[in-house]
């Protein structure tokens, strides 16, 4: 009598607490509510690279997470793996292991190289992390051609078109698939103008072209909503904090690098943005420095609709105040000349 009552109490208890299949198909845990995608961090131990690596374990679209670096990926993809999202996580360390990283990759993140300290410029960057880019790039023509490819490394005017001609030389070249990430200017230039504007940030949109370097980087606060009506010499001034946002952050941290966390951030936001673009839904819109025609440079940020194949269209810059329209021809000649030395290392060596 007493086994019997037990087996039935047991029998209720496991019946409430063992989720069935369509409970868990409710909860968005199947593969047909999201399909499997894996996203590769190249750089995931360094400064942007594990807040960024933790933001992509975060994010229920993602289904695998790979986690590469020259040093020290185990220990955060040991630490990483232990929280409970729908992501397997896996650590590589070395270059013998960057092609298992890579193989079957949606989305390549590289936030791999060295960062900025005060007094220098991102070009000062170019000696080291040109390199370095070049031999991710090789590595990603040959496992995961296909992949989107989300370029983090400074000077990013530059390593973008590094990329371009890697895979170009590797036959392998989808200028739909290739992507500078400017989210951070987009953050700031919200971020700057909801305080100027006193308006909530959440509700903030400003596009920001050109490039991600000083006066490569052009907010088009006409543009701004809400509308504000600020005076221009505010304007003036957010202009130049959000050009000048990278060397805040360099000098306020005084030889410990550059921007980590918010990067980390704004790299999440794009990902994301790339994810639901491959996924399928529809008018994802983000800025991005990418091959363009919108002007007669051949890379160029501005709104980009992500679709299923990566690019899905660069949309024009629309209507620009004077002071925007002067703010583009001067940033030409620099952005020119970075685009050009990246192309020329990349056919150099
Ligand atoms: N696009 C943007 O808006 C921004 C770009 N950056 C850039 O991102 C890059 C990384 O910055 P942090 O994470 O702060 O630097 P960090 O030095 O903290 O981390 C860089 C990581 O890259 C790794 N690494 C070096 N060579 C590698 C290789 N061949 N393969 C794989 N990993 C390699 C290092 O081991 C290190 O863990 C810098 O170039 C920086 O200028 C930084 C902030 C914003
Ligand atoms: O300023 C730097 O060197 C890093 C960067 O690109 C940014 O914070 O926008």
């Amino acid at each position: 009598m007493k086994a019997a009552m037990l087996r039935s109490v047991l029998r209720r208890s496991c019946s409430t607490t063992v989720p069935s299949a369509s409970h868990v198909m409710r909860r968005g845990f199947s593969s047909e509510s999201s399909p499997e995608r894996k996203v590769a961090v190249l750089g995931a131990a360094g400064g942007i690279g594990q807040p960024l690596a933790l933001l992509m374990k975060l994010n229920p679209l993602v289904s695998k997470l790979s986690l590469y670096d020259i040093a020290g990926t185990p220990g955060v993809a040991a630490d990483i793996s232990h929280i409970n999202t729908r992501s397997e996580v896996a650590g590589f360390m070395g270059e013998d292991q960057l092609g298992q990283a890579l193989e079957g990759s949606d989305i390549v993140i590289i936030p791999a190289g060295v960062p900025r300290k005060p007094g220098m410029t991102r070009d000062d960057l170019f000696n080291i992390n040109a390199g370095i880019v070049k031999s991710l790039c090789t590595a990603i023509s040959k496992y995961c051609p296909n992949a989107l490819v989300n370029m983090i490394s400074n000077p990013v005017n530059s390593t973008v078109p590094i990329a371009a001609e890697i895979f170009k030389k590797a036959g392998t070249y989808n200028e739909k698939k290739l992507f500078g990430v400017t989210t951070l200017d987009v953050v700031r230039a919200k971020t700057f103008y909801a305080g100027k504007a006193k308006v909530n940030v959440a509700g903030v949109n400003v596009p920001v072209v050109g490039g991600h370097a000083g006066i490569t980087i052009l907010p088009l606060f006409s543009q701004a909503t809400p509308t504000a009506n600020l005076p221009d010499e505010e304007i003036k001034a957010l202009t130049k904090r959000t050009q000048d946002g990278g060397t805040e952050v360099v000098e306020a941290k005084a030889g410990k690098g550059s921007a980590t966390l918010s990067m980390a951030y704004a790299g999440a936001i794009f990902a994301d943005a790339c994810l639901k673009g491959l996924n399928g839904v529809p008018d994802v819109v983000e800025c991005s420095f990418v091959q363009s025609t919108i002007t007669e440079l051949p890379f160029f940020a501005s709104k980009v609709r992500l679709g299923k194949n990566g690019v899905e269209e660069v949309l024009g810059l629309g209507p620009l105040s004077d002071y925007e329209q002067q703010g583009l021809e001067a940033l030409k000649p620099e952005l020119k000349s970075s685009i050009e030395k990246g192309i020329k290392f990349a056919n150099q060596s």
